[in-house]
């Protein structure tokens, strides 16, 4: 499932309209009838439903949709924002089939009864004032409807994106609908993945609307949904002839006074995802206390201070961060992994901090950067708002500029690999936010990177399981009843989650 922004998506409706041949009425009928279909699902014969319709190609779905729902039975209420001289193109065509059928349409311009009281009164109302296309601050009268929508009692159903809200991401913006539920045309847009914008949404459906087969590579850049069955089709099978190094030997540096649980969170996930030789790295005074709590890990006590004693050539992928620490010590142990590390090194926490972005470019073999908004604001010299407001951009830039994986973690976790695409992760949930579940996510990247034949699935794969674990907890409790170490305990639940065949 792609995430598109609102110019590739017009490039692609023109696409298919010019050189495939599809004529924009035809892909408007195929959009709106779409959307009818879903919210039809939703609506009984006795509500009282209202069409808000803008002067755009989102008002043309709307006179689609207003058409299919008097076919069902259903005699919606039609408001025309515009005046009619303003419509053109494929909605003007639409428009004028919706008056065919007889429907009578309202028009806001015309005095009179007041569409605001209209949808105060209203069971639901359909939102097709405005798409895509709208740009800057509302004007008038949209800005009053879109207040009237978010003061009524009744339903309210966007098509397409809830008008007011910019499809793509770094766009101001000051108003939007607050829907309950948005039907998406063909693809998802930015904005539903935002911290700011996501909420306006409501429930998200996601409809085709016709565009041909490999439309969508015609784009510059893959973005998409990484989905279940991406997990069930790249996730290693196991075979009764693998062995204990079949799956990597495994590195994990860090721990200090203040934090000696993170390496000790971190390896038993990498434990519980399928490394079979691993081996722990941090301070000497923890090691009896590593020793009882994981059994199965090699330890590595760091000689005086904090070096490291163990030859990190010999491990196929180490991970350095939780809990280590940002002083000078740990500054040096960072960078004698960037350069010394044969193999994938996956780079967290405190390692992010010390880290100098310039070093990265001296590294042969795979980089992965597990960062929050705050660690990537950091890397980047942008403030934490700047990041959240433009999440895709800024990790893709990080991500292409230094030949690195960029995890970008939040509550819709953005995947950006070292050519530039991205994808976005559907799990997760509250139980995540908590101290000590990126160090579980990073012992899962770890694991990940040594059984999986392609980096993009190691770590999309790590990401998505992490959230099914939290998914998984969630079922049974609260999000505020879980400690961190419940989240590996889940991870067997969320392994069956992408095994099981229904
Ligand atoms: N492939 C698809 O997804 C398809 C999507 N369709 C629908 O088309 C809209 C995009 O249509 P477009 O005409 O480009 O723009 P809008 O309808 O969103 O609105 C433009 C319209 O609104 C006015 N406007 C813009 N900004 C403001 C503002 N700040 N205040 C007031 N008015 C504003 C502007 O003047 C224009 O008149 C997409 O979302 C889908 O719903 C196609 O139907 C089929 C293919
Ligand atoms: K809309």
């Amino acid at each position: 499932m792609r995430v598109v922004t609102g110019s590739e998506m017009r490039d692609l409706d023109q696409w298919t309209m010019q050189d495939f041949g599809m004529p924009g009425e035809m892909l408007m009928e195929n959009a709106g009838r779409a959307a009818a279909g879903r919210m039809l699902t939703r609506l009984t014969l006795d509500e009282r439903v209202i069409v808000l319709c803008g002067s755009g190609n989102n008002g043309g779905d709307g006179f689609v949709i207003a058409r299919c729902l008097y076919e069902a039975g259903i005699c919606p209420e039609v408001w025309l924002i515009p005046e009619e001289n303003r419509l053109s193109g494929e909605a003007k065509f639409h428009y004028g089939l919706l008056l065919q059928c007889g429907i009578q349409v309202n028009s806001v311009q015309a005095g009179g009864k007041r569409c605001e009281d209209v949808i105060a009164a209203a069971d639901v109302v359909i939102d097709a004032m405005l798409g895509t296309g709208v740009s800057g601050e509302l004007r008038e009268p949209y800005a009053s409807l879109v207040a009237a929508c978010n003061e009524t009692a009744a339903r309210v159903e966007a098509v397409d994106i809830p008008s007011g809200l910019p499809a793509d991401e770094g766009v101001m913006w000051h108003t939007a609908v607050q829907a309950d539920f948005t039907v998406v045309l063909a693809a998802y847009k930015e904005s539903s993945f935002l911290p700011r914008t996501a909420p306006f949404y409501g429930e998200i459906e996601v409809v085709s609307i016709g565009l041909p087969p490999g439309t969508y590579d015609l784009l510059k850049y893959e973005r998409r949904l990484w989905q279940r069955v991406d997990v069930q089709t790249t996730l290693p099978v196991r075979s009764a002839e693998d062995y204990k190094s079949t799956y990597g030997k495994g590195l994990i540096v860090g721990g200090s006074e203040t934090m000696p649980g993170a390496p000790l969170l971190a390896g038993e996930a990498a434990l519980k995802s399928g490394t079979g030789l691993l081996t722990l790295a941090l301070p000497a005074s923890f090691t009896s206390a590593a020793a009882s709590r994981l059994p199965e890990a090699m330890l590595q006590p760091f000689s005086e201070g904090v070096r490291l004693s163990a030859d990190v050539t010999k491990f196929d992928a180490a991970a350095c961060g939780p809990g280590l620490g940002r002083d000078e010590a740990a500054a040096h142990l960072v960078q004698h992994l960037i350069y010394k590390t044969d193999g994938v090194l996956i780079l967290d926490a405190d390692a992010l901090h010390i880290l100098r972005p310039s070093e990265l470019k001296s590294r042969r073999k795979p980089t992965v950067l597990t960062p929050h908004a705050g660690e990537l604001a950091a890397l980047t010299g942008l403030s934490v708002e700047e990041v959240l407001q433009a999440p895709f951009q800024t990790s893709f830039n990080f991500a292409t500029a230094y030949g690195v994986y960029v995890v970008m973690k939040g509550a819709h976790t953005i995947t950006s690999t070292p050519d530039g695409r991205q994808f976005v992760n559907p799990t997760g949930n509250a139980v995540l936010a908590r101290g000590g579940t990126g160090d579980v996510l990073t012992g899962m990247v770890l694991a990940f990177t040594m059984s999986h034949t392609t980096l993009d699935a190691a770590v999309a794969n790590a990401v998505y399981l992490h959230g099914a674990a939290a998914d998984a907890l969630a079922v049974t409790v609260p999000p505020h009843a879980v400690k961190t170490s419940d989240v590996i305990s889940a991870l067997p639940l969320a392994f069956q989650s992408v095994e099981s065949t229904d």
